[in-house]
């Protein structure tokens, strides 16, 4: 029976998921959940999710929440190299450069993705600048990290790509979006990696659904 991913392609955490599926050639539905109708707060959502939020996943009998707690899910199952688990090290270097994803870029970049686009163009809200700007300034130090260590490798576990890379697309993606991409311009190296990454076949898949759907 395929899997089900239940969110919609364009939450950055769904498209997190989507693109690990898309990786390893898994089957599976996309079960849209309805934020205009709080359908991610039903009875129903929150047995799935007990946070109320996107991405659940479901396979056979098994309910998961937490995006990368999913997408590490896809991958082992189907023992796919982007977590380099035949390699004590490199796992472990995958694992930390996940969490330096969750929390040093994801964290600014949430709140500078709902300023820039959320909330101007879905509420009709004004862009707090000030609240960005304090935000850029966290992410440009998170990005004289990701400089500095992509000039001594390729990607940010090691010399190979992994889920650690991965996770980054979807907030990249939109970081693109926002009237900021050109703070890319001073990490060269961090902008061609993601350039790189936004070119994987896997990814182009999944920003197709993310378009999609929003
Ligand atoms: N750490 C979790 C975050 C999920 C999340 O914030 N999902 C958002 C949509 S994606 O931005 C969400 O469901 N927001 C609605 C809400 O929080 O009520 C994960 O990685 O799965």
């Amino acid at each position: 029976m395929a899997m089900k991913v239940f969110g919609q392609p364009m939450s950055t955490n769904v498209a997190r998921v989507l693109v690990c599926l898309e990786e390893v050639g898994a089957k599976y539905e996309v079960v849209p959940v309805d934020f205009a109708t709080a359908e991610h707060k039903s009875p129903e959502h929150t047995s799935r999710n007990p946070f109320g939020q996107v991405p659940a996943l479901q396979d056979g009998d098994l309910v998961l929440f937490e995006s990368r707690a999913i997408s590490r899910y896809v991958l082992r199952k189907n023992s796919s190299e982007l977590l380099k688990e035949g390699s004590l090290a490199d796992s472990a270097r995958v694992d930390v450069w996940l969490e330096v994803e969750s929390h040093h870029f994801d964290r600014p970049m949430a709140v500078i993705i709902y300023q820039c686009l959320v909330l101007p163009v879905y509420f009709g809200g004004k862009t707090d600048e000030k609240v960005v700007e304090e935000n850029l300034e966290t992410l440009r130090k998170t990005f004289q990290v990701y400089e500095d260590r992509l000039s001594r490798s390729t990607y940010l576990a090691g010399d190979f790509i992994s889920l650690a890379d991965l996770s980054h697309f979807p907030t990249a993606y939109y970081l693109l979006a926002t009237p900021h991409a050109g703070m890319l311009d001073e990490f060269p190296r961090v902008k061609a990696w993601i350039d790189g990454v936004l070119a994987r076949p896997a990814v182009v898949k999944v920003i197709e659904m993310m378009k999609a759907s929003a």
